[in-house]
């Protein structure tokens, strides 16, 4: 590298919304600190961003990344910062998942009018969500109360999201504690879901930071930025996700967690949930076991999990993923 290389921004690819521009934000931080180097934002629109159709039906799976993977291949950002729950579980072999950073809150928590929480939500309260997951879940959970809930499918940012509980059309929306953290409306959480409850999707709350794979030194450089034990974590949740063959936008949950305290970890659990979003039938098993030695490790957990659930019944449950 001469000097002009060595002083020259990096570019940092991002999504013009208000989450995106916080993880960026954070990540360029952490990047200018780690390589002493300035790093310059640069805004791509996806089409997850522009287009008015219901997730679910555009497919889910990347559309909020290909636009950013598209501008790394072309040169024109150096590196981009994505909410790994939205990235395709298949990684291109031209793209390098370069850090993994330690991963935050993954927990889905309830934005409700009145400071309600699920349990004092009137009977019948809208409860707004776009994502099947969340309603197989919710859904199933009200059932186990003996109540009645209807889940009001919504997108849009998460302003947007909130905006109808306090515009008054919605009793409660559902949004992911860490995307309200990095925008600093933790606050407005009235309730956190507990992962007994509802389990998040798999790789919430982590994000990941790619590069393209011929930029070997500056994905070495990105990787001091890796949570090896988050990495591990995500790893088994989403080699879960795809050995259930499910895309994004279906009911999938998956939790990895690590047992014993800080100093001595020594298991790590990895849960998984899929149903029908009516949430009249959900599949949820759990495995414990040793922390997997390697990424091929954590894999093959989730592969066995995905495996089992299958067994169990889990086939005839996403069929109903195009609903
Ligand atoms: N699908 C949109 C999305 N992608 C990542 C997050 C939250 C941040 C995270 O999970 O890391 C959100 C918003 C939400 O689900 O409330």
């Amino acid at each position: 590298m001469n000097d002009t290389t060595a002083t020259a921004p990096l570019r940092l690819g991002t999504r013009r919304s208000k989450l995106a521009m916080a993880q960026s934000g954070m990540v360029a931080e952490s990047v200018r600190q780690l390589t002493g180097r300035p790093v310059e934002l640069v805004e791509i629109t996806t089409y997850g961003d522009v287009s008015r159709e219901a997730l679910a039906q555009i497919g889910g799976t990347g559309v909020f990344v290909s636009a950013l993977r598209d501008a790394l291949l072309a040169g024109e950002i150096d590196f981009a910062v994505h909410s790994l729950k939205d990235l395709p579980t298949s990684q291109p072999d031209d793209l390098a998942l370069a850090a993994i950073p330690l991963r935050e809150d993954p927990r889905d928590v309830l934005v409700a009018r009145d400071g309600l929480t699920f349990e004092t939500l009137p009977e019948g309260a809208r409860i707004g969500t776009g994502s099947p997951r969340r309603m197989a879940q919710l859904n199933a959970w009200a059932h186990a109360l003996g109540r009645r809930i209807e889940t009001v499918p919504i997108r849009g940012n998460i302003d947007t999201r909130i905006g109808f509980v306090t515009g008054g059309e919605l009793d409660a929306v559902v949004l992911a504690a860490a995307g309200l953290n990095r925008i600093g409306r933790i606050d407005e959480a009235t309730q956190f879901l507990s992962s007994d409850t509802v389990l998040p999707a798999p790789g919430q709350g982590a994000l990941a930071i790619e590069c393209a794979m011929t930029n070997a030194p500056l994905a070495a450089t990105l990787a001091e930025l890796d949570d090896p034990r988050t990495r591990l974590a995500v790893t088994a949740e989403r080699s879960l996700l795809a050995a259930l063959e499910a895309g994004c936008s279906a009911p999938v949950g998956a939790l990895a967690d690590f047992q014993g305290d800080d100093r001595a970890v020594t298991e790590m659990r990895l849960r998984g949930v899929v149903g029908t979003t009516d949430g009249s039938t959900l599949v949820q098993l759990s495995t414990t076991g040793p922390v997997p030695a390697s990424d091929e490790d954590a894999l093959a957990l989730g592969r066995a999990l995905a495996a089992e659930m299958l067994d169990k019944g889990a086939a005839g449950l996403m069929g109903e993923r195009a609903l």
